[in-house]
């Protein structure tokens, strides 16, 4: 229990305030720029529980930069705008899925926002009409699909969506299209959304019988309600254009083709009367008071994650729905569930 507690305190203090000194980080020699990138994102102070941190999440940057170095699909591209920074998600055969190489670009981009003093805000956007639709399961089924991994890839992204919600930047998710899943879970770490009319948010971690991987329901109950967040996380019903605004998840709605430009007119009309600095001071001091308790939470959440990821029940959950995915896109209607099969990993 003291090892849960200590790396709880770890996370509370590192995730939030977003400490960013040089530490010793992989033991791999073959760690990349991307370990020491994500290594400067702890203390020196190492803990033993900063180093079980630091270690877990090592294993998984390096897994993802394995996956890069095997032509890994997909991108996270960062462009500086004068006050306005897009993050594009850019792996649009496979509805901008996170893959490996993405989740190592994600983090290089946040570590480089971490440096950029004279910014005011950033969008997160999808590539070709889809926000983001998660996870990629090919790599997903390929390395992932042990407890261990998956623990290894929650505390991974949960730290690093953490530190994205700490930057000094009003943050907005422009969603078009579907963001399932890690891709909820990802418009969850901004600070607002922007949805356009073919915006779909949707949990689907449920019907994978699993539990959110990313701090998305923890997330998700500070948005909307922890009444109104049971409800999405449980049912995984979509958040959209009809319930979006009223849920408080949306500030506005707008057309498909209009929604970079009027996110950016947005941003203008309401912050960028105040100076970097200033759009930086106020978004500190008007984050939640109990971040210990939050991170906490995202702990727990991560925990969680664990108990259901790589189960037998997942497994066939995820086959039941990529074979329904299959059919639906062959236009025939789905026949009974399936009978659940053993885990070809427990075998
Ligand atoms: C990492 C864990 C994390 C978590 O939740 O904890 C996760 O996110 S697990 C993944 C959860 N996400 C999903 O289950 C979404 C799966 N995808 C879909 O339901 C649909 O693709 C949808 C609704 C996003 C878009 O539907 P649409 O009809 O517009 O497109 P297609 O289904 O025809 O897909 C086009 C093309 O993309 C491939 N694809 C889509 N999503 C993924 C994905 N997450 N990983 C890998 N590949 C994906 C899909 O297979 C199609 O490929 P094709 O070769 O053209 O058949």
């Amino acid at each position: 229990m003291a090892t849960k507690l200590s790396l709880l305190q770890h996370l509370s203090r590192r995730s939030f305030n977003g400490i960013i000194k040089r530490a010793p980080f992989s033991s791999s020699s073959s760690s990349s720029s991307s370990s020491s990138s994500f290594s400067s994102s702890f203390s020196s102070s190492s803990s033993s529980n900063e180093q079980e941190l630091q270690r877990l999440c090592g294993e998984f940057l390096r897994g993802c930069e394995e996956d890069a170095a095997e032509g890994g699909v997909g991108s996270v591209d960062l462009l500086l705008g004068r006050e306005i920074a897009e993050i594009k998600l850019n792996n649009p055969k496979k509805r901008n899925a996170f893959s490996g190489r993405m989740f190592l670009d994600f983090e290089k981009v946040v570590t480089q926002l971490e440096s950029w003093k004279e910014g005011k805000a950033v969008i997160i956007h999808g590539a070709e009409g889809a926000f983001c639709s998660g996870g990629d399961l090919d790599f997903v089924a390929k390395s992932l699909m042990f407890p261990a991994v998956g623990y290894q890839m929650s505390l991974f992204m949960t730290h690093t969506l953490n530190r994205f919600a700490s930057l000094p930047l009003i943050s907005v998710a422009m969603v078009r299209g579907p963001a399932h899943g890690g891709g909820a879970e990802l418009a969850t770490a901004c600070d607002y959304r922007i949805f356009t009319r073919t915006a779909e948010v949707r949990f689907v971690q449920a019907r994978l019988a699993i539990t959110t991987g990313f701090g998305g329901a923890t997330r998700l109950a500070g948005i909307i309600g922890g009444k109104q967040a049971l409800k999405f996380l449980c049912s995984t019903d979509p958040i959209n254009m009809s319930n979006g605004r009223q849920l408080g998840f949306c500030e506005l709605i707008c057309k498909d083709a209009e929604g970079l430009d009027i996110t950016k007119v947005w941003l203008s009309d309401v912050f960028f009367k105040a100076p970097a600095d200033i759009i930086g001071h106020y978004k500190r001091l008007t984050r939640p008071l109990d971040t210990t308790a939050l991170r906490q939470r995202h702990l727990e959440e991560s925990e969680t994650f664990r108990e259901t990821w790589g189960t037998d029940r997942h497994f066939q959950a995820k086959a039941d729905a990529a074979a329904e995915r299959l059919r639906s896109a062959a236009g025939q209607r789905s026949p009974p569930q399936s009978k659940a099969k053993e885990n070809p990993q427990s075998s």
